[in-house]
């Protein structure tokens, strides 16, 4: 199985909110028909109406290639009977869902069914995402390699050794942009406390975050030397890190506890 299966047989968006519509967006802009694709979302947002081609709420293709689950956890026992019959077929089921487990989804389509449970992340929406991939025992190479090739039009794609690792995974990266905002808004805020106005502020906090961002990414260095080269002996840097890198009341604790505590919650989602 190929991208040419998905454009041949067609793609099924279950749930088109913020992450159907963030890899949507990417999927499009890679070149995928957009005829190609059906959507079923209840209350689809006005950006998909405009989408000459797209199968909005339309009928279910006979055999899509793949179906994407994007719908809140919460809502699958409303959505899924929508999408149960294509099940045992040659469909591939891939979900973005945090929480919820492949075991779930083999349920609602049969343990003959090839699954595949991602963690995916925002920035997918400008091709900037990261996807983490681990399938059942049904999804075999071809499946994985589909799915990959899919996911990796919006982003880096990884792959897992076990579904255990998902609930740390959806606390790094599939929740971490919320994190990297949250940052810019409390540099601005600082700034503002320290006299800068909030536009000002706003406009440093931004471009800094994205521009470290982009460093880290394009540096062969990791980010222990990239934030050494910003550190003069005795300096301003030296000063913020000592609080920021306290081991009781800095950053490490506090992501700790953040992290720790998305990762829980993802496990609950699970029960
Ligand atoms: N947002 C993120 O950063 C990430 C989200 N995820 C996962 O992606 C999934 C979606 O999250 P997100 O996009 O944020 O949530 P949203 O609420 O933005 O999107 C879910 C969409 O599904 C629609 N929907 C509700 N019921 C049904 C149904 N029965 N059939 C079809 N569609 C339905 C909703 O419509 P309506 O609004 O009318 O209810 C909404 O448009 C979740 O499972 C989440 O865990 C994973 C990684 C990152
Ligand atoms: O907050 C959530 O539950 C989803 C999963 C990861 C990011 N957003």
């Amino acid at each position: 199985m190929d991208m040419d299966s998905i454009r041949e047989r067609g793609l099924v968006l279950l749930g088109c909110g913020k992450m159907g519509s963030a890899m949507l967006k990417g999927w499009l802009a890679g070149g995928l028909p957009s005829a190609s694709v059906t959507v079923l979302d209840p209350k689809p947002s006005d950006w998909l109406q405009g989408i000459e081609g797209l199968r909005l709420n339309a009928d279910l293709p006979d055999n899509p290639a793949l179906v994407l689950i994007a719908v809140k956890p919460q809502m699958m026992g409303d959505a899924l009977p929508r999408i149960a019959a294509l099940g045992g077929g040659g469909t591939l089921f891939v979900s973005v869902a945090a929480g919820t487990p492949i075991a779930a989804f083999e349920n609602a389509f049969g343990a003959d069914s090839p699954i595949i449970r991602a963690m995916p992340n925002t920035p997918a929406a400008v091709g900037r995402g990261i996807t983490a991939l681990i399938g059942n025992a049904k999804a075999g190479e071809d499946h994985m390699a589909l799915a990959e090739r899919l996911l990796s039009a919006v982003g880096d794609v990884v792959r897992l050794d076990s579904e255990a690792q998902m609930d740390a995974v959806t606390g790094v990266s599939g929740s971490g942009p919320a994190y990297v905002f949250h940052l810019i808004e409390a540099m601005a805020a600082a700034g503002e406390a320290e006299g800068l106005d909030r536009e000002l502020a706003l406009r440093l906090a931004r471009a800094t975050v994205s521009g470290a961002g982009e460093l880290a990414r394009l540096s062969e260095d990791p980010p222990s030397v990239l934030r050494e080269n910003v550190t003069s002996p005795n300096g301003t840097t030296a000063a913020a890190l000592e609080v920021l890198m306290d081991e009781n009341s800095g950053l490490p604790p506090l992501m700790a506890r953040a992290i720790r505590a998305a990762a829980a919650r993802s496990k609950e989602l699970s029960q």
